[in-house]
């Protein structure tokens, strides 16, 4: 008889979607396998080895606030800190961290492989096992069958994986690993809308081969941020920097005379690429008026003589990257370790699945990570972590969740998708987050922290932490509060004193710090004011949840009033033809999307609040 064995959960892919959601499935209580091509790959970073950046350093915050894996590793692995928009508001903040690969890959194994209820095993899945329209298992490349109620799929960039260098193009899921190509075939028989889309990466250079001595220095920050909330700065290996070169109008030119060589522009590619992180010779053809693009020269690791060029991904042949490199200040004698390369693969349209990650065609089959169309190991990682999560709750028989935009950027990422699509690598960016002062970095653990401990996900020891630092915010707040300085006043004059400032009303200590000037550090200065608190993280929530109450307080009230209309139904079959006043874009759109909810209707791109407007009038005039 066949080999056939039954688990909980079973997660398909060990990216940084599948570690996440199988960490996350076997944390909420499931009996989860994670099959994946190679055991070795578990947590391999496919691209860059960097963690974090505006948007995605709010994700990696967020996924540790749900008890993920990824700021953990990322505090393991870490060469370069450095805090983003450091002298912006803290909405904007950004945390971001150049990662030794190898150790990075080395401490989600670690995790992986000492979770309980989870093991791991090595096999390609070619299909997935379907018994009256659900999913019931996979089966793998030598014919065996595992059998679960909740299947995570999390393939990457993998389902049939094309690599492009130059006119040679090869089947792979990215250099090295080999494609999914007989799952992407079945998949295709199914119920799930799927199409193509591609993501390039730079070619690699020996550190020995470069003159250092005429790039820019960059140093990371001091002293130097940190991913998880249960970690520290401690956690950090030794640190390196990183480095800035350009290319030159001999780089621009050696491009332009090779575009007819180029997959990308002989038409040789069928996807879209990365808006946000364009190969060198879409910039060059895009910006042709731009001289000069920067180039960050970035440490692969503390053990290694690679670094990644960060900002020349390139898919032209061989020769002419050679040529191209070499044209880089620093670079002349560049040795190239690992040609740049394009892929292209297979992603499903995430319309097509429910905002818990399920799939609407085949209950029980869940998708995260590339193939739903995003790019970056955060955004994988974020869906990982939701998908998982749900997966396990659906066998333990309870609601699924996933947070609203008002509570995390995991909500918005998820949201965007669900409801939008996207027909273009997605990536966050704290823009398209409408309440960014609420959705913090500093604050990612007191929106997320109790809402992932109610489902399982979240440690009670984490849990513990969250709600003695929410206790000690509240009480040193509490503390200020109560201290009032007064023209006169024996406080009035020792804060007149210390910290130079005129005290020309009675005023509490915590309203001082809504000054611009002012910050908690300054303010404990103030010995008259007593000792305050050593904890960073909880001095850092008084601080801002006081400088910026008022803010704080209309965004509250603005997501009540969205959050009346979130829920107000769209009845099914309703007749978008007889809502006088909506234009032809907007009724075309919200014909084709179907919306469920005001709230869902309100996020498609192009439905404006005017067409909100008239929508909620006609559904009153309607129920009256
Ligand atoms: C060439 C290249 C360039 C990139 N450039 C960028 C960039 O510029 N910026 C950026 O943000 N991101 C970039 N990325 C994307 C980044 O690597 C991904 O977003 C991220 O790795 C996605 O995580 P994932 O978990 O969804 O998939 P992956 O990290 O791709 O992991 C997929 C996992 O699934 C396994 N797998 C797949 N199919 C099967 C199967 N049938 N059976 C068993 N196991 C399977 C694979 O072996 C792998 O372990 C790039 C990726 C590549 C390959």
């Amino acid at each position: 008889m066949l080999h056939s064995e039954t688990f909980d959960v079973i997660v398909v892919g060990g990216g940084h979607a599948g570690t996440e959601a199988a960490l996350a499935a076997s944390r909420a209580g499931a009996r989860t396998l994670l099959l994946s091509h190679n055991i070795e790959t578990i947590g391999q970073m496919s691209c860059n080895p960097a963690i974090g950046g505006i948007g995605k350093g709010h994700l990696v915050k967020e996924i540790d606030a749900l008890g993920g894996a990824m700021g953990i590793a990322a505090d393991r692995a870490g060469i370069q800190w450095r805090t983003l928009n450091a002298s912006k508001g803290p909405a904007v903040r950004a945390t971001r961290c150049q990662a030794d690969r190898t150790l990075y890959k080395a401490a989600i194994r670690a995790m992986v492989e000492t979770q309980p209820n989870l093991v791991l095993f090595q096999q390609a899945v070619d299909d997935l096992i379907l018994v009256g329209g659900r999913v019931a298992g996979v089966r793998t490349q030598m014919g065996l069958d595992f059998h679960a109620a909740s299947v995570v799929l999390t393939a990457g960039t993998f389902l049939a994986g094309k690599i492009h260098i130059g006119q040679a193009q090869y089947a792979g899921g990215r250099a090295g690993d080999p494609p999914a190509s007989a799952l992407a075939a079945k998949l295709r028989e199914l119920p799930v809308a799927a199409d193509r889309l591609k993501t390039g990466t730079p070619p690699r250079i020996d550190s020995r081969s470069i003159d250092f001595s005429v790039l820019d220095e960059q140093p990371g920050d001091d002293p130097m941020p940190h991913f998880s909330f249960l970690g520290s700065a401690a956690d950090h290996p030794r640190q390196v920097s990183c480095w800035i070169t350009h290319t030159t109008e001999a780089t621009h030119d050696l491009i332009r005379g090779s575009l007819d060589r180029s997959p990308l522009y002989s038409g040789q590619i069928e996807g879209v690429g990365p808006r946000y992180c364009p190969s060198i010779e879409d910039k060059v053809v895009r910006f042709a008026d731009k001289t000069s693009h920067q180039i960050f020269v970035e440490p692969e690791g503390l053990d290694t003589f690679e670094i990644y060029p960060n900002g020349i991904s390139t898919s032209l042949p061989f020769d002419v990257q050679y040529a191209l490199v070499r044209s880089i200040p620093g670079f002349e004698r560049a040795h190239i370790t690992r040609p740049g390369y394009a892929i292209e693969y297979d992603y499903f349209d995430p319309r097509g699945l429910h905002p818990w990650l399920e799939t609407k065609g085949i209950p029980g089959l869940y998708f995260a990570g590339q193939i739903n169309g995003t790019t970056g190991y955060e955004e994988a990682g974020a869906q990982g972590l939701i998908a998982g999560m749900n997966a396990a709750l659906a066998i333990r028989g309870e609601a699924p969740w996933c947070p609203r935009r008002d509570e995390a950027y995991i909500g918005v990422l998820i949201d965007d998708l669900t409801t939008n699509g996207t027909i273009e690598p997605y990536r966050m960016f704290t823009s398209r987050a409408e309440y960014r002062l609420h959705l913090r970095e500093d604050n990612a653990d007191l929106r997320l922290t109790p809402q992932g401990h109610a489902r399982g996900v979240v440690s009670d020891a984490r849990f513990q932490r969250l709600e003695a630092k929410r206790e000690a915010t509240e009480r040193e707040t509490a503390r200020l509060r109560g201290l009032w300085a007064a023209p006169g006043n024996a406080l009035g004059a020792a804060i007149e004193h210390a910290l130079g400032i005129a005290v020309s009303r009675e005023t509490h200590a915590l309203d001082l710090l809504r000054r611009p000037e002012m910050d908690y550090a300054k303010l404990r200065t103030v010995a008259e004011l007593g000792p305050g608190v050593d904890d960073a993280e909880v001095a850092t929530q008084v601080e801002v949840q006081a400088k910026y109450s008022g803010y704080l307080e209309r965004q509250r009230e603005e997501i009540e009033r969205q959050r009346r209309h979130e829920t107000t139904a769209i009845p099914d079959g309703f007749d978008y033809d007889r809502v006088r006043g909506l234009s032809a874009e907007v009724l075309l759109k919200l014909k084709r999307s179907l919306p469920a909810t005001i709230g869902q209707a309100a996020r498609i791109s192009g439905v404006t609040p005017a067409a909100i407007s008239l929508l909620l009038v006609h559904l009153k005039r309607r129920a009256a």
